[in-house]
């Protein structure tokens, strides 16, 4: 009788207004976030998180004092439960959840992994595209802890899947409908609008903002609209560094200047939190109003929508019986083998390799991106995130 754990990753989220501080000490103590040696990074993490505290207690009181990250998350669980048994993929499955920031958090679901004695484990993060400060880090946690902890059943890891085909339909028939919306008001401009991350990140060889923007191409695909105006930005800078740009809030003022409606698009979420329901709905919203932006539609995240979940169901059916090729997922390493594929061998018995299908479509982007710097295209509207003087704002 064979027995498959899946373990999904994500952020996490406050529960409370009371452990808003701690989820942001968890977050910013993390190695993966502030690279300082461990304690100086702790006495770091103390002191931006009590400075941050109060400014996300603001934002947290305003969706109710807690995220809905986790409940959304356990939804997912549920239905790709379903969506596994269907397939028959093992005799028992049991899908579990493992927060970076906050509870239920890796400890805990690597004794419940353990307890349900699986012959094998599917590790699967809940973030469509590799980052070193997101993926990287929940991986990297529970390999440690699993092997702390003695959970030694075999594994394999789903580093990404940012053109993975279920979830691009799901976000392209969102979109599409976000565009009717707003046809009415005018021409739409489709704004794809990622968490953002800082320079530095990038330049030392992570592929996140290489793998959004591939998921953003491919929804663009996907979608079918012709002569679709869209762009690709970045949300939620925060602290003194400089980050990739162009930030979202300059292209909701170009769309002001340019007196079109704005569809927004969070492509690098699967469900609703804090950064969705107050930074894009609220923020964003009111912003977009000021700056006389025709119309503001913001598309809701893929959540448990049937494409999504029967895509990561197709994820972790293959990655229960990896193909010759499927690379290994866990080391970014330099730029050069950035990008894996979808699915991953044994964690960490490999490097990184990248897979044709992947290669070319980032050769694409990148012929694309110097074509559009070449003409001046209209990315001269939107500027390089800048840091903006200090964590707490
Ligand atoms: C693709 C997803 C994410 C990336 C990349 C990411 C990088 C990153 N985040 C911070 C700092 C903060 N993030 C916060 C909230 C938050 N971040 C993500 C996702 C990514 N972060 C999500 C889903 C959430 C919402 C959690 C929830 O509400 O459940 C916060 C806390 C909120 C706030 O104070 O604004 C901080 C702080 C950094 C520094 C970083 C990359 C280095
Ligand atoms: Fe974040
Ligand atoms: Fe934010």
């Amino acid at each position: 009788m064979s027995r498959l754990a899946v373990v999904l990753f994500n952020l996490g989220g406050p529960d409370s207004l009371d452990s808003v501080k701690p989820f942001l000490f968890n977050l910013f103590n993390d190695p993966a976030i502030i690279g300082a040696p461990a304690p100086v990074r702790w006495v770091l993490a103390k002191l931006i998180s009590s400075r941050r505290a109060p400014i996300a207690r603001a934002i947290y009181e305003q969706i109710g004092g807690k995220s809905p990250l986790v409940p959304q998350t356990e939804a997912q669980a549920t239905a790709l439960t379903a969506a596994l048994e269907a397939r028959g993929v093992a005799d028992a499955v049991g899908v579990f959840l493992a927060m970076r920031y906050w509870h239920p958090m890796t400890r805990a679901a690597v004794d419940r992994v353990k307890a349900f004695k699986p012959d094998t484990v599917i590790l699967l993060p809940l973030y469509p595209q590799y980052s070193g400060s997101t993926s990287g880090s929940s991986l990297t946690t529970w390999v440690r802890t699993a092997e702390k902890r003695g959970l030694t059943a075999e594994t394999h890891t789903i580093c990404c899947y940012p053109t993975q085909a279920g979830f691009v339909a799901a976000m392209a028939r969102l979109t599409r409908e976000g565009v009717e919306k707003a046809r009415a008001h005018g021409r739409p401009r489709v704004l794809f609008s990622a968490h953002g991350l800082p320079k530095i990140s990038i330049e030392k060889g992570d592929p996140y903002q290489s793998q959004v923007e591939m998921t953003a191409a491919a929804i663009v695909a996907a979608m079918g609209v012709p002569d679709l105006d869209w762009v690709v930005c970045y949300q939620s800078r925060v602290g003194p560094l400089e980050w990739i740009g162009p930030d979202t809030d300059s292209e909701i003022e170009r769309a002001g200047h340019d007196k079109v409606p704005a569809v927004v698009v969070p492509l690098a979420f699967v469900s609703e939190h804090s950064e969705t329901l107050v930074e894009l709905d609220i923020e964003y919203g009111e912003l977009a109003e000021a700056r006389g932006v025709p119309a503001y539609v913001r598309v809701p995240t893929v959540q448990a929508d049937a494409a999504f979940i029967d895509g990561l169901a197709d994820l972790v059916t293959r990655a229960v019986r990896p193909e010759s090729g499927d690379g290994c997922l866990i080391e970014a390493g330099p730029a050069k083998g950035r990008l894996c594929s979808q699915v991953g061998s044994r964690v960490c018995d490999a490097k990184w390799t990248m897979c044709p299908h992947v290669q070319s479509e980032e050769t694409d982007i990148r012929n694309r991106d110097s074509k559009r710097a070449d003409e001046g295209a209209h990315r001269e509207n939107g500027k390089t995130g800048k840091g903006n003087g200090g964590w707490n704002t």
